[in-house]
């Protein structure tokens, strides 16, 4: 399979204030087109710096990101975020609709063409009916869903979602993880989803990529060998499952510890 995402030695230090932090050392790894892939780390170990290299919002120290083939030096065209803080990343004085149409219209798409890809994405997540409903009008879960509509409606090759659950009660959660697999299917797009909740992130993923802390490397990539349809008590309860969530918990705690591979 094509590899969409590519990142290579990527190294990130922040300087300033007299003080200077490496967050990303030597971060190598690659996701190829149509996959699901979840990070997880201990706090602080650089994850949300990993997407803002990776979305073009910030400046890297060293090595090399490509999305699709192209070097990523600015916010690529084909890239679209969901972050963690919903209730910021939706203008309140736009109503469902005029949000989710903001990108199509940037990406210069004619009106009907707008008004298909919004009813769609509506349909996909369920808000319909919340159309014309300001994003304050409703709750964290279903403004949440309004993100994620925003996002797929604007057809990314790549999404990458930051801790976008955190925030929401365990109910909606475990609905918003479903959605994102049903998503993912039916659109066949390429996710890259940062956690820090371990169970999420093997009942989310074909792939975990477990970060050591700082400075950031790759400590294990471990593949979720669990049949492709899951559910959220069957899955969960399942021998592999737990098997899988063991093993990326273990190593979660040797990252909180202090291992790194092979010395790096
Ligand atoms: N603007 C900044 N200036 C200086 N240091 C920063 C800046 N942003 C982040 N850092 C540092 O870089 C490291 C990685 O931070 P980052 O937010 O990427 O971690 P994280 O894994 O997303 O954390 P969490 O899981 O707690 O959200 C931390 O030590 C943090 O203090």
């Amino acid at each position: 399979m094509t590899v969409i995402l590519d990142v290579n030695g990527l190294a990130k230090t922040y300087t300033g204030h007299g003080r200077s932090v490496e967050a990303v050392r030597d971060l190598t790894f690659q996701i190829r087109k149509g996959e699901l892939v979840c990070i997880v780390g201990p706090s602080g170990a650089g994850k949300t710096t990993l997407l803002r290299c990776i979305s073009g919002l910030l400046d890297t120290s060293g090595g090399r990101i490509s999305l699709d083939g192209t070097a990523v030096t600015g916010p690529p065209a084909g890239m679209a975020v969901v972050f963690q803080e919903y209730g910021r990343s939706l203008f309140p004085w736009l109503t469902v609709r005029q949000n989710i149409e903001l990108p199509l219209k940037e990406k210069g798409l004619g009106r009907s063409e707008r008004a298909a890809k919004i009813d769609a994405a509506l349909e996909a997540v369920g808000l319909r009916d919340s159309a014309d409903a300001h994003p304050w009008q409703l709750s964290g879960g279903m403004q949440q869903r309004v993100a994620i509509a925003r996002a797929v409606a604007y057809e990314p090759s790549v999404l990458l979602m930051d801790e976008p659950f955190a925030a929401v009660d365990a109910q909606t959660r475990a609905d918003l993880e479903d959605l994102v697999r049903r998503l993912w299917h039916q659109l066949g797009v390429t996710v890259l989803f940062v956690t820090h909740d371990i169970d999420e992130s093997v009942y989310l993923g074909q792939r975990v990529l477990v970060l050591s802390n700082r400075p950031t490397v790759i400590l294990e990539d471990v593949p979720v060998d669990l049949p492709d349809e899951r559910d959220q008590l069957g899955t969960r309860s399942s021998a592999a499952f737990t098997e899988i969530r063991t093993h990326v918990y273990e190593l979660v705690q040797k990252a909180k510890q202090g291992h790194r591979p092979g010395g790096r």
